[in-house]
């Protein structure tokens, strides 16, 4: 795929023109997700393992091997597959939880996401993870709607209930208001009925001082 088209396509979330209905623009044949999808599996089988030191150090070897392969396709980060596929859960960032943003209007963003062992806690989410599916679905909605370029400048989570792993959670953002550079937003993260964590946060509006290094591919 070509990545310099990336930033036009029809399910590209930072497209201006974006407010229409969202159409995920997965190919049948999509090597990158395909490659998305089987380091999540690394991860998470990783997670799982106890293997015997012998098997460690073989696996090591093994996943160096790929280290290796990786390092041979490496770009600088506007042009990297991971975080720029918009159309994909989590960007195809593999660190990030694998969230689904189903929909975004101008004052709310809706999405889902089921993590498994790998961003647990101990049976339940893992704290640190909680705070970064708030971050991307309130950024998106941050910068939603054509308006400029605004970073998380504070995120306060108050953790309701322990978030279980391994099915699927709501997660929802609304845009408060603006006051100035600044924008008010509030999520929330549900199972079910059960709130399980909810998030007041805080984006500021960049000065063009602040947008330099900010990609052509990423500007709304
Ligand atoms: C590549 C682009 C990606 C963009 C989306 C990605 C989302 C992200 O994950 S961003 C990563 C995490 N966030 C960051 O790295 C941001 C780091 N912080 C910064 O860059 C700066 O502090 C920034 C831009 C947020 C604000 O700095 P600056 O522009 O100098 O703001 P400043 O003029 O001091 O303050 C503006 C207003 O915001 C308020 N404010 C700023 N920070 C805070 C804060 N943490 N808490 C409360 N209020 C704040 C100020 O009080 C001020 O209010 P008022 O106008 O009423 O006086």
């Amino acid at each position: 795929m070509d990545i310099t088209q990336q930033s036009t396509m029809p399910g590209d979330i930072w497209n201006p023109d974006w407010n229409d209905p969202f159409v995920p623009t997965v190919e049948p044949n999509d090597a990158f997700a395909e490659l998305v999808s089987a380091v999540h599996e690394v991860q998470e089988a990783f997670t799982r393992a106890r293997p015997t030191p012998t098997d460690c150090a073989a696996l090591a070897t093994e996943l160096r091997a790929v280290a290796a392969k990786l390092k041979m396709f490496e770009v600088g980060e506007d042009d990297q597959l991971a975080g720029h596929r918009w159309d994909l859960a989590g960007r195809g960032q593999v660190m990030a939880p694998p969230l689904r943003i189903e929909e975004v209007t101008a004052t709310t963003a809706k999405g889902r996401v089921t993590v498994g062992r790998f961003h647990s806690g101990r049976y339940a989410m893992n704290g640190g993870v909680t705070p970064l599916i708030f971050d991307e679905i309130m950024a998106r909605l941050a910068n939603s709607a054509g308006r400029p370029w605004a970073r998380t400048a504070s995120l306060d989570v108050d953790f309701r209930a322990p978030a279980p792993l391994d099915v699927e959670l709501r997660v929802q953002a609304q845009f408060l208001r603006q006051d100035g550079r600044k924008r008010y937003m509030r999520g929330t993260m549900h199972h079910g009925d059960v709130l399980v964590a909810e998030a007041d946060g805080l984006w500021v509006e960049l000065k063009p001082e602040q947008t330099r290094n900010i990609s052509e591919r990423d500007t709304p």
